[in-house]
């Protein structure tokens, strides 16, 4: 069968472990054996392990014989992680008196299949390889859910990533369930909730995500017009990625955030604070904030000064693209957008990337004027002026300057 051989050679091959430095009663659990069934290939390998005992010990002979990381992850629930460059290998003492009941606390039953590198056996104790082949996702109970509230949350970035359905009593039992996420580690919900947004295959599950409860609880203010706008951000992406000159390419972290930008309450203090309760870094924060305030002078395309354009480029700085993603997907004219991100794209481009005539000692030295906040007011108005063709070389900018005094 390919999944014993593919298991098989994640041990031998990927990490050239040999079988005999593992114990017999040593099962792989979890992702790895499902995917494996599944012929899904990863690019960095989490091979999770399940031993009767000594769990740590095991570990760490493995590290010390293959000269790998070892590091200590649980020392009560005993679980230690060996690691290498291309992945790691977790060893995890079995929770309960045997391994079914390990399987049995565990989240979906995709997720509760055990492989014996010795035997090459598959244990399924819950049904776990019917449900593989309906690519359905089954919650081995409720009770299993209520007990660590992100596998609900987990069950619609699995689905998205394995291209799986959630079983509707399940789907049911999570919408019954949702209000308990509140009570999960907000970096937890974080790092499930990226993963929904970092790419178009979360889009349906997101979605569905915020229909069955499960977003509300931290994104406050969505509604159905929020969230079909996030639908359309990879559309948004491929067009503007289409008219650019050059070859550009949208990043997954600029689509994710500016599906946050979408998604966010319009109350600016409160979207800052739904973002610091998902525990978004500060410069994540600052993207999504100042994108959302960059768009106002879009509203009305027909007035956009050079004056304003400048402020926007200035303002936005390095996250201009999602700035150009957030305004298409906000509705902004098309054709504005795709000028202003070509402008952004040319580093010749004297709006979006101005070459100042003056400094501010140049100010200082030539109208005698001492250190004050005037002189970066001047200084933004003369390269305001620069950028409108009124002052091109260093003694306009100096008279124009004085003008303004
Ligand atoms: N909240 C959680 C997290 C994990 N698990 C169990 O621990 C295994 C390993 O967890 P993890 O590595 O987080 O997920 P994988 O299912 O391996 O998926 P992937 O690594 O591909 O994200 C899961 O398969 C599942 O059996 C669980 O029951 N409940
Ligand atoms: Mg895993």
């Amino acid at each position: 069968m390919s999944c014993q051989k593919n298991l098989d050679s994640l041990v031998k091959e990927v990490f050239a472990i040999n079988q005999q430095e593992l114990p017999e009663n040593a099962y792989l659990v979890g992702g790895a054996v499902r995917d494996a069934l599944l012929n899904r290939q990863k690019d960095y390998i989490d091979l999770d392990f399940v031993v009767p005992e000594k769990a740590i010990e095991i570990a760490q002979t493995i590290a010390h014989h293959y000269k790998a990381g070892f590091v200590v992850l649980d020392a009560v629930r005993q679980i230690a992680r060996v690691v290498f460059p291309q992945g790691t290998l977790d060893f995890a003492q079995q929770e309960g008196e045997s391994l079914e009941i390990d399987l049995k606390r565990r989240d979906f039953t995709v997720n509760a299949l055990a492989y014996n590198l010795h035997t090459q056996e598959i244990f399924d104790p819950l049904g776990g390889l019917k449900d593989l082949g309906c690519q359905s996702l089954r919650m081995i109970s409720r009770e299993n859910l209520q007990d660590d509230p992100l596998r609900l949350l987990r069950a619609y970035r699995q689905a998205a990533q394995l291209d799986f359905e959630i079983e509707p009593h399940t789907r049911a039992t999570i919408r019954s369930l949702a209000p308990l996420l509140r009570r999960v580690a907000a970096e937890r919900v974080q790092s499930e909730l990226n993963y929904l947004l970092l790419n178009s295959r979360g889009n349906k599950w997101l979605k569905s995500a915020w229909e069955d409860g499960l977003l509300s609880l931290w994104l406050r203010r969505i509604t159905p017009a929020k969230m079909e706008r996030v639908m359309g951000v990879e559309a948004a992406a491929g067009f503007l990625e289409s008219l650019l000159p050059e070859k550009f390419i949208f990043s997954p972290s600029q689509l994710q955030l500016t599906k946050l930008a979408l998604l966010v309450s319009d109350i600016l203090a409160e979207a800052e604070k739904e973002l610091i309760d998902l525990k978004y870094s500060r410069g994540e924060i600052r993207t999504v904030i100042t994108v959302i305030k960059c768009l106002p002078p879009l509203k009305e395309p027909d007035n956009l000064s050079l004056r304003e354009q400048y402020f926007i480029y200035l303002n936005t700085g390095k996250v201009f693209p999602v700035f150009a993603l957030f305004a298409l997907s906000m509705g902004i004219n098309k054709n504005i957008v795709a000028s202003l991100l070509t402008s952004y794209l040319d580093p010749d481009n004297i709006i979006a990337h101005p070459r100042p005539l003056l400094r501010g000692d140049d100010l200082i030295n030539h109208l005698h004027l001492k250190p004050s906040p005037i002189i970066g007011k001047l200084l933004t108005e003369v390269q305001i002026a620069q950028i409108e063709g009124k002052v091109t070389v260093f003694q306009e900018a100096i008279d124009f300057a004085k003008k303004l005094l």
